[in-house]
């Protein structure tokens, strides 16, 4: 049977036959699924609900939030609480991890999510996304602490996102490669549009904030700068530029044609440890873009080996294409 547009429903259904997905796994991916339909909606209609401005509260990050940013968490927050298996839920927009378990046994999972990605660039319209992940308990758990949502991202299951673009797009992976699916507008259904999706080794395309550029290590400002020399310079090729200020449509834009993505900790955010948010924006995405066939790195290490110390805990983001990340990695084995 050819997967080409396929139900999601089918394709879970086919990995709990083929793979041995998890049966509530699949129904946690289906209301994840269900809450990217809603916002997607809510999202689409912005501007008549009057909903696309900000509140007057903050997140524990400092940023002020969204009424979309609020909103999408509590879509996020009633969808997922539905499976029963769900032991925490960890969001960008909620100060504290919530346990919906007292005690929580293996099995159960912790969700992690950035239900509205890139919300600044909601009020000029222009693509958001939402990003999740999914880690599963490996022992009973009897005090519950914010130690124990502190888990490697080599611990998920489950990885994804949603892009609110022209169509609104559902990529995910269990471990078994990376699927896309398109929202069909009409009957509501997500349909694999893009399956297997894969990176190529290498890229002639870069995306990062430029103006960023006087906090930059010199490492960053080698690499960027060689890329720019273009034919002339070390690179000995032209390179393109692209910066969306959302990591969903960024990290899209490069699983669909190459590329590699910096948010780099530098001398202005290195009291934080940078700007992406490591549970619910690097690991995720890191995921996504090695099951891609793609490298994830802060540029010394694996992302998705490092040790999460808190749950709202900043890393530096390097990735896209193997080749691009293997030589700013090298460019900083150099530097030290
Ligand atoms: O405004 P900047 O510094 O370019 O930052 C853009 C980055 O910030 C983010 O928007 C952070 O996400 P949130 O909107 O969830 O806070 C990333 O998606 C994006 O890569
Ligand atoms: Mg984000
Ligand atoms: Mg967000």
């Amino acid at each position: 049977m050819t997967l080409e547009h396929t139900t999601l429903r089918k394709y879970l259904l086919q990995m709990q036959k083929e793979h041995g997905l998890d049966q509530d796994l699949t129904l946690l991916v289906e209301d994840i699924a269900t809450s990217c339909r809603i916002i997607s909606h809510q999202i689409r209609n912005g501007p008549f609900l009057d909903i696309l401005g900000a509140t007057e509260t903050s997140n524990i990050q400092g940023e002020t939030q969204k009424q979309l940013d609020v909103i999408a968490n509590d879509v996020f927050l009633s969808h997922c609480s539905n499976c029963q298996r769900v032991a925490a839920l960890v969001s960008e927009e909620m100060d504290d991890v919530i346990w919906l378990k007292e005690t929580p046994k293996a099995g159960d999972y912790l969700v992690y999510f950035d239900p509205l990605d890139g919300s600044s660039n909601l009020n000029v319209n222009l693509s958001v996304g939402s990003i999740f992940s999914v880690v599963e308990l490996e022992q009973d758990i009897e005090t519950l602490t914010n130690e124990v949502v502190l888990l490697k991202g080599t611990k998920q299951v489950f990885a994804g996102y949603s892009l609110y673009g022209p169509s609104t797009s559902l990529v995910f992976s269990t471990g078994k490669g990376v699927q896309g699916f398109t929202h069909k507008m009409g009957t509501g259904e997500f349909l694999l549009t893009f399956p297997d999706m894969c990176l190529p080794d290498s890229t002639e395309e870069f995306a990062i904030n430029a103006s960023r550029w006087r906090h930059w290590d010199e490492t960053i400002r080698r690499y960027v700068e060689e890329c720019i020399k273009g034919e002339n310079g070390p690179r000995q090729k032209s390179f393109n530029m692209r910066w969306t200020a959302s990591m969903v449509a960024e990290i899209h834009r490069i699983l669909t044609r190459g590329g590699v993505f910096l948010y780099p900790v530098d001398a202005e955010n290195e009291q934080t440890g940078g700007k992406l948010r490591l549970l619910y924006e690097a690991n995720p995405m890191s995921f996504i873009v090695e099951q891609a066939g793609g490298r994830a790195s802060t540029g010394r290490e694996r992302i998705l080996g490092v040790q999460p110390q808190s749950h709202h805990q900043r890393i530096s983001v390097i990735m896209g294409c193997r080749n691009e990340v293997e030589l700013i990695e090298s460019y900083y084995a150099e530097q030290t």
